[in-house]
């Protein structure tokens, strides 16, 4: 693809680059070939940083799959045997989210020494998610000063841009290297993209089962804003003999996998998540996705509707919209433009926030209405409660 055309050599010529290029386009294997390239007996080549841990495992798992590295290659859920001392030093790529190797190179269970590569996938995201006291910017700090080869080399890969991100790498980096495929924040073109106005949060309900009752092709991933909602939609979709099942922050780390797995399998026709995985996942048949909760920024908009149309494929993606979300409309409707699909001309009229506003507003969940249309106390029920288990376990 492309961005690997430009990217794989680069890399492999040794220059630090800063990367972006559309979701979908193979930026995972633009990072990983040319790191695994020098082959090197019993030292950390390569360190690669992922946003979410689901996303390490599915870059491990590209890893295995595709450059057939499946001896030496760990990534963070077997970081536990790292920390009791069953792996040794014969790791070649590790994978991991940067809390992770904080805590090992807090510990002195990791020894980075020798690393040639430091990979930031989805950079844009980590930089932006840092909290005050405790940046990514310091973390990054961290783990560079603990990777103490002097020729170590950096990349930073993401479908989104951010100028502070290109900020940082031109003052720290050495001569980077700055490959832009595509627009800069535009949204796949191999997407079909429609702002659906619903009105208020009941039409939501009702468009959505509009939406199932005319039919898709699945797998469909539904986005919503919290794992509050995420708990309502399923509660109020699970009963209609649908396949489907939903993924957010409360549920276990196995729990989370076998959703995932669900939806690769094809045994889920609908997952309902939340922005955890709004980045990066590549479920490669997905052909719709419906953002439920308007996004709360352009840059998440175009991550999340992302996850179809990937790889040369075609999707389609329905975000709907009520009255509370006209703020960000415009922003939304631009890139939705950008992408070569209609909009209505009112929208691109609308008043334009300002940075700052922007700022504020993609950082403040909307307080939106409970998804709920039967009585709480039959939703609570023992009759309804077994059903959804047995539903789960299916
Ligand atoms: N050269 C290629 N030819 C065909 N398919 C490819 C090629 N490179 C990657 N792919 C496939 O394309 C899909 C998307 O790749 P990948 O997940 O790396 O995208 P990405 O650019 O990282 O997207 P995102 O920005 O959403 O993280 C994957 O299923 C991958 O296996």
């Amino acid at each position: 693809t492309p961005i690997q055309m430009q990217a794989i050599p680069a890399m492999l010529h040794g220059r630090e680059v800063l990367a972006s290029a559309p979701t979908g386009s193979g930026k995972t294997l633009a990072f990983l070939i040319p790191v695994k390239k020098k082959k090197r007996k019993n030292v950390i080549r390569a360190l690669i940083l992922s946003p979410t841990r689901e996303l390490a495992e599915q870059t491990y798992q590209e890893c295995q799959k595709l450059i057939q590295l499946p001896e030496n290659t760990v990534e963070n859920s077997d970081l536990n045997q790292l920390l009791n001392n069953q792996v040794g030093p014969e790791i070649d790529l590790l994978i991991s989210t940067p809390n992770r190797i904080i805590y090992l190179l807090n510990q002195s269970m990791l020894d980075l020494s020798t690393t040639e590569w430091l990979v930031v996938d989805e950079s844009d995201k980590l930089f932006e998610d840092g909290k005050k006291d405790f940046s990514f910017r310091e973390q990054l700090g961290q783990i560079y000063s603990g990777c103490e080869n002097p020729g170590i080399r950096r990349a930073m890969f993401s479908a989104t841009f951010a100028h502070a991100v290109q900020r940082w790498c031109i003052m720290n980096m050495d001569n980077v290297l700055q490959i832009t495929v595509g627009g800069k924040n535009t949204a796949a073109k191999s997407v079909e993209q429609e702002l659906k106005y619903v009105g208020n949060e009941d039409g939501k309900l009702m468009a959505l089962e509009e939406i199932i009752r005319k039919g898709f092709s699945p797998p469909a991933l539904v986005f919503v804003q919290s794992k509050e909602r995420a708990k309502e939609l399923f509660a109020e979709l699970v009963y209609d003999g649908l396949r489907i099942d939903v993924i957010h922050g409360d549920r276990s780390a196995e729990e989370r996998d076998r959703a995932i797995e669900g939806l690769r399998s094809g045994r889920t026709w609908l997952l309902i998540c939340t922005e955890h995985m709004g980045r990066g996942m590549d479920f490669k048949d997905v052909n719709l996705v419906v953002n439920y909760d308007f996004p709360r920024s352009a840059v998440t908009y175009i991550h999340r509707v992302g996850r179809t149309g990937r790889a040369g494929q075609t999707g389609r993606a329905i975000t709907m919209f009520t009255d509370e979300d006209r703020p960000l409309l415009r922003s939304i409707a631009n890139v939705v433009k950008e992408a070569g699909c209609y909009v209505p001309e009112y929208m691109l009229k609308m008043k334009k926030l300002g940075k700052d506003q922007r700022r504020k507003v993609a950082k403040t969940q909307l307080k939106r209405k409970t998804i709920r249309t039967a009585p709480a106390e039959i939703l609570n029920s023992g009759k309804a409660k077994k059903f959804k288990r047995k539903l789960k376990n299916e």
